[in-house]
């Protein structure tokens, strides 16, 4: 395995995984979202996310005027689909822990849509990392600090780039700017698909 790039804590794997693998992830994903269909989250205030999102695993995260969370079943009352071994194998090059994730959050970012600056807190402890897998079109991720403010740093990811989220950056704001729509082939229809891996408790 390669050394990471390291900014501001954010161990930054480029061009971790070739064409097939990325390939063979999407047609794992396409399974995933057959039985756990994407949705659109509302955050508790009300507000559309632009990203839609479904999971995988024990645990998967959802918001909605209720407010943000892990449950274990889709909006539907289904139980989500199991972590395929595809993404099982990520973690387990990169994660540095013994412990297998609970929860792969998938977001899907069509045109236009971005994440703003946020922290990942609603797990039951910090102690083990957050795995980020980036697929299809570029995404320009922010990152920035444990407390609200301050200055952030940003990069292109590309698709087959691995980002983990650990120590002190494991509580460290970061979000996605924008996209470049359609600056990938992997999605026919272009747009980015990232995935999260968690341990959710
Ligand atoms: O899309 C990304 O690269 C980051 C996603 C993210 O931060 C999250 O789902 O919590
Ligand atoms: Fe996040």
């Amino acid at each position: 395995m390669v050394s990471p790039l390291t900014i501001k804590g954010f161990q930054v794997y480029r061009g971790m995984l070739d064409l097939a693998s990325q390939i063979a992830l999407i047609a794992d994903l396409r399974t995933i979202a057959r039985i756990a269909p994407f949705s659109d989250p509302v955050t508790p205030g009300g507000r559309p996310m632009s990203v839609q999102m479904t999971s995988a695993g024990q645990m998967g995260w959802v918001t909605d005027q209720k407010g943000y969370r892990y449950q274990d079943h889709h909006p539907s009352g289904s139980k989500w689909p199991e972590i395929p071994a595809s993404v099982e194998s990520i973690w387990k090059e990169v994660s540095g822990v013994k412990r297998k994730p609970d929860c792969c959050l998938v977001n899907f970012y069509g045109e236009g849509a971005r994440m703003g600056l946020h922290q990942d807190k609603d797990e039951g402890s910090f102690d083990w990392p957050v795995v980020s897998v980036s697929l299809g079109d570029e995404g320009l991720f922010r990152m920035g600090n444990i407390s609200r403010g301050g200055k952030t740093e940003s990069l292109w990811l590309q698709s087959g780039d691995v980002v983990v989220m650990g120590g002190d950056a494991r509580l460290a704001h970061h979000g996605v700017d924008r996209i470049r729509f359609r600056s990938s082939r992997l999605l026919p229809k272009g747009g980015r698909i990232n995935l999260t891996l968690r341990v959710v408790d």
